[in-house]
């Protein structure tokens, strides 16, 4: 395809997707990604000047941009870094369900995409930018989801001043914020993940002011694909016949109770439910593939050969969109364009052509290769958490009276999965025989991987 100064290559296979992941040099990221970070972060030419050395890494992994990369996944791969992570996230989250908690025989009416945005919103900057976290000021959280939703217009970059002055004020804000957050060294009692970021730009000679401007683009990352994610996992499962019943048979055989002083604790283990609950993981990595929208790109930086087959010439751009991929027909079977909760699970009869799954690396919703989402296993995890504590503890119904699923039009740019354009408003009631006691997670054994992507199965 070629757009006005620009040829760019769609690629809308996953061997070709795969073929070119394995040549992160010659077709890469770090350079696209080091273009738009200043336009979205706002931060000044010398950040972009120390951004932009060995970019990509062609004179070794050193520089800015690499050691970023470097940083980002060893803090989110298995391990302490993830467990405190975890930890803080899934408290954050139970308090967050407790709070729904209808008085005896009333309900509590929430806006679900509203509710599940704040408290996801505060549950992962909790983890990631610990005590002094700056988005428990609210005021501070409005401004980055004003920010967001003016993204498109920041980054065509037509006077910006103009069509997205919104989403500039709001990222001045948390630029502000963040810049006290780290003058007052907010982040020493962070995160692994924070820390590391903090003291790779430091290292490289970035100023507190940019690397205050840079993570806003790090809180972009952390925060804008997961609330959506809960929201139509929840959406789907209480609209989809019969799935909440099953789904509740199986969380419920993996739940444990306890009593202590007279009350009765439930907890869930949500290593367990990963690695015990199949429609409740299939039904994870459906949602994920029937909602989801992102694209990877590439940038071709020398003349390179496909598959022995296909010539891409430098400085042309790539584009992989996963939507083309997840809704493929020859991938996915006839029945691609319905919500089919059990479609990963192991035995469920495939409506493929050969009867077989499809192959792993057709599920794009983390993208893949070296740009593969380092925080799919906390996503997941927070997801997972949301979700079946939710399932567990309350009955919800739409107050329009019918389920319907709100279109999709307005996501934004930078969001993988579709954001709805409008809320649904919803009823909650306790479920019946569930209404005392205390609610509670657990986290055994978080070094075993939930392979949610074909990656994960060779690691
Ligand atoms: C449902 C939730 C999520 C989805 C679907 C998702 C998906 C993605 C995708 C598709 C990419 C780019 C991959 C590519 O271009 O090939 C990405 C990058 C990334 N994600 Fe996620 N993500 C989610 C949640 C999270 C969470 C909760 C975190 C952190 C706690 C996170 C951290 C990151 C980071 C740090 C990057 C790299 C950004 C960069 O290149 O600078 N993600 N994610």
């Amino acid at each position: 395809m070629t757009m006005p100064g620009q040829k760019m290559y769609i690629v809308t296979t996953p061997d070709l997707i795969q073929a070119i992941q394995k040549q992160p040099k010659a077709l890469a990221f770090p350079p696209i990604e080091a273009k738009f970070a200043s336009k979205i972060c706002g931060s000044t030419e010398d950040a972009h000047k120390i951004l932009m050395k060995n970019v990509n890494g062609d004179d070794g992994d050193w520089g800015l941009s690499m050691e970023a990369y470097a940083g980002m996944r060893a803090a989110l791969s298995a391990g302490p870094g993830l467990d405190d992570m975890n930890r803080v996230m899934i408290q954050n989250i139970a308090a967050s369900l407790d709070s729904l908690k209808p008085s005896p025989g009333s309900r509590t009416k929430i806006e679900l995409a509203k509710w599940l945005r704040q408290s996801v919103t505060a549950a992962t900057t909790n983890s990631v930018y610990g005590p002094h976290n700056p988005f428990k000021d609210l005021a501070v959280a409005d401004a980055f989801w004003q920010f967001e939703s003016n993204l498109m217009a920041l980054l065509v970059g037509i006077l910006p001043s103009l069509t997205a002055h919104k989403g500039l004020a709001g990222r001045a804000k948390v630029v502000k914020a963040f810049e006290h957050y780290f003058r007052t060294d907010g982040h020493k009692q962070a995160s692994i993940l924070m820390k590391n970021r903090y003291e790779t730009s430091a290292k490289n000679g970035v100023s507190v002011e940019d690397i205050a401007r840079f993570e806003v683009g790090g809180a972009v990352a952390i925060l804008v694909n997961t609330a959506p994610a809960v929201f139509w996992m929840l959406l789907l499962a209480y609209s989809h016949p019969g799935l909440v019943d099953e789904l509740r048979r199986d969380i419920g055989e993996m739940m444990t109770e306890k009593t202590s002083n007279g009350d009765t604790i439930r907890s869930l283990d949500i290593t367990s439910l990963k690695t015990s609950c199949p429609l409740l993981t299939s039904t994870f990595q459906e949602v994920l593939r029937y909602r989801s929208m992102g694209t990877s790109v590439r940038q071709v930086m020398e003349d390179t050969i496909l598959d022995s087959k296909w010539l891409l010439k430098k400085d042309c751009m790539i584009q992989m969109p996963s939507r083309v991929i997840h809704k493929d027909k020859s991938i996915w079977g006839s029945d691609v364009d319905k919500f089919n909760p059990r479609r990963f699970m192991k035995d469920e009869p495939q409506k493929t052509q050969s009867g077989r799954r499809p192959n792993a690396t057709a599920f794009r919703a983390f993208g893949g290769g070296t740009t593969l989402c380092p925080g799919r296993h906390f996503a997941t995890n927070e997801i997972l958490a949301v979700v079946t504590m939710f399932i567990m503890r309350y009955d919800m119904k739409p107050t329009a009276g019918e389920w319907s699923l709100p279109t999709t039009q307005n996501t934004n740019v930078a969001t993988v999965v579709m954001e709805p354009d409008t809320d649904v408003e919803v009823e909650l009631s306790t479920r019946d025989g569930f209404e005392e006691g205390q609610w509670a997670f657990d986290l055994k054994d978080s070094g075993m991987v939930f392979a949610v992507v074909a990656e994960d199965r060779a690691e």
